[in-house]
Formats: C-alpha cells, structure tokens, sequence
C-alpha cells in the first residue's frame, strides 16, 4: 500500500463508486472471479483450498491485514471453502476500500495455493 492510497485512506469517509470508477477498477477484479451481488452494493468471490490448514491460515493472514485496515469482510467458511462479501457499511455499498481489500486477498489467495 502506497503513501498516497495510505493518505487517502485516513484522510476520509469511504464514498460509494461511481460508474466511471466501477469501469475503471472491477474489471481487474472481475477477471480473477470477483463478481457483483444482484440486489446488493457488493462484491462476492468463493475461493477453495486444499483444506482447512490452508483455508484457515488464508483468514488468518486477511483478519489481520481487515484489522489494520478497519476494514472488514463478511465471510463464510466450511472445512476448504471460504467466501467472502465485501461492500462497506459506512456508504452502504462498495467503496474503494473493498477494492482495496479485495486486491490485498488476491494477493494472500495466490500464496496459498
Ligand atoms: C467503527 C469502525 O471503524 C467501523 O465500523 C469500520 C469497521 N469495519 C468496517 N468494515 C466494513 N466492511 N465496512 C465498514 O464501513 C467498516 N467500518
């Protein structure tokens, strides 16, 4: 995470995106599985494990990075399986912090498997 993105994090209240900025960051995202509720302002994605070591040490490592953030998934896990929700309560719908989270997953997904 850069100084700037860091900056801007702090700096304000979350704001639900635009279409211009939904075209230009969900793709990206969409291309790697991530796709958006109907009927809700969020982004939803289903990852699978091995097992539960690697599904478990997976939330692990995103609780911590959440926690940091302040910024937090809702999620589901059974045995291998996680999936997750994201969308932001303070403008009720997705913000560029779940982008941002989002991304920070993909990171830790691609390393867990
Ligand atoms: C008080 C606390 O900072 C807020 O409730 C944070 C916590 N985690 C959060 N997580 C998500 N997904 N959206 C929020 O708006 C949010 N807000």
């Amino acid at each position: 995470m850069g100084a700037l993105w860091s900056t801007y994090w702090e700096a304000g209240k979350a704001h639900r995106l635009s279409t211009e900025e939904r075209d230009q960051l969900l793709p990206n995202l969409r291309a790697v599985g991530w796709n958006e509720l109907e009927g809700r302002d969020a982004i939803f994605k289903q990852f699978h494990f091995k097992d539960f070591n690697r599904a478990f040490g997976f939330m692990t490592r995103v609780a911590l990075q959440a926690e940091k953030l302040d910024h937090h998934p809702e999620w589901f896990n059974v045995y291998n399986k996680v999936h997750i929700t994201l969308s932001t309560h303070e403008c009720a719908g997705l913000s560029e912090r779940d982008i941002n989270l989002a991304s920070f997953i993909e990171q830790v997904a691609v390393s867990m498997t």
